[in-house]
């Protein structure tokens, strides 16, 4: 079933335009790996479907709620001031987590992040913070996931373990999206190639 529907829909950076009359959906309990060279749109396509842009013409149409969309990029950092714990703490604070507690402890002992719990942020290593990144948002069981380059300074064992929860985060019949460049680290997923 479609969670995605791209229904000719065109977009410009003012007079640049970089998506023409696409079409293109994308269903539930699917993973798809938006690819295509440097400059072609893919972020662009990814910030439409996560509604940081708006379409010049057609529409984008997402069935899961805003709440249950997460987009994770390089950008995305957690606060430096806080550890882990902390984060954790807050999300809490301002949603009731929807993962078991047995699930989020599974996790952290198969990425090995047990001892970096209480260490403030600004104290890790790029991977590290990407690890507990990625454990924050899959705690909180978005519906569809929305990966923008985010696996740079993931090391490869880590990868296999976050590839496992993703094929499993899809089979729970939810959407993931992602793009990269870093095509050796995907190893045990699995996913469709929209050429772009
Ligand atoms: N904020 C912006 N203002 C104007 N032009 C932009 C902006 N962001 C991106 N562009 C342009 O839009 C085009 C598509 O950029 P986009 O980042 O979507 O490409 P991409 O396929 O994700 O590239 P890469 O593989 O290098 O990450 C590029 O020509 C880029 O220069």
């Amino acid at each position: 079933m479609p969670n995605i529907c791209i229904q000719n829909m065109s977009f410009a950076y003012e007079d640049a335009a970089v998506i023409k009359n696409l079409d293109l959906n994308f269903d539930y309990g699917q993973a798809y790996r938006v690819a295509g060279p440097n400059g072609v749109g893919k972020t662009t396509l990814l910030k439409l479907i996560h509604e940081d842009l708006h379409p010049d013409s057609g529409s984008v149409k997402i069935q899961s709620h805003a709440n249950d969309n997460l987009f994770l990029s390089d950008q995305n950092t957690l606060d430096p001031h806080l550890s882990f714990n902390d984060h954790l703490s807050f999300l809490k604070s301002v949603k009731q987590l929807r993962c078991h507690e047995a699930f989020l402890t599974q996790l952290i002992e198969q990425l090995h992040m047990l001892p970096y719990l209480g260490t403030v942020t600004a104290d890790l290593s790029l991977g590290t913070k990407k690890k507990l990144l990625f454990m924050l948002s899959l705690a909180q069981k978005p519906r569809t996931l929305i990966l923008d380059e985010f696996f740079s300074g993931i090391d490869s064992a880590g990868m296999q373990v976050i590839c496992g929860y993703l094929n499993a985060f899809v089979e729970e019949d939810n959407t993931l999206l992602f793009v990269t460049h870093a095509n050796e680290k995907l190893g045990r997923l699995h996913y469709k190639t929209i050429s772009f």
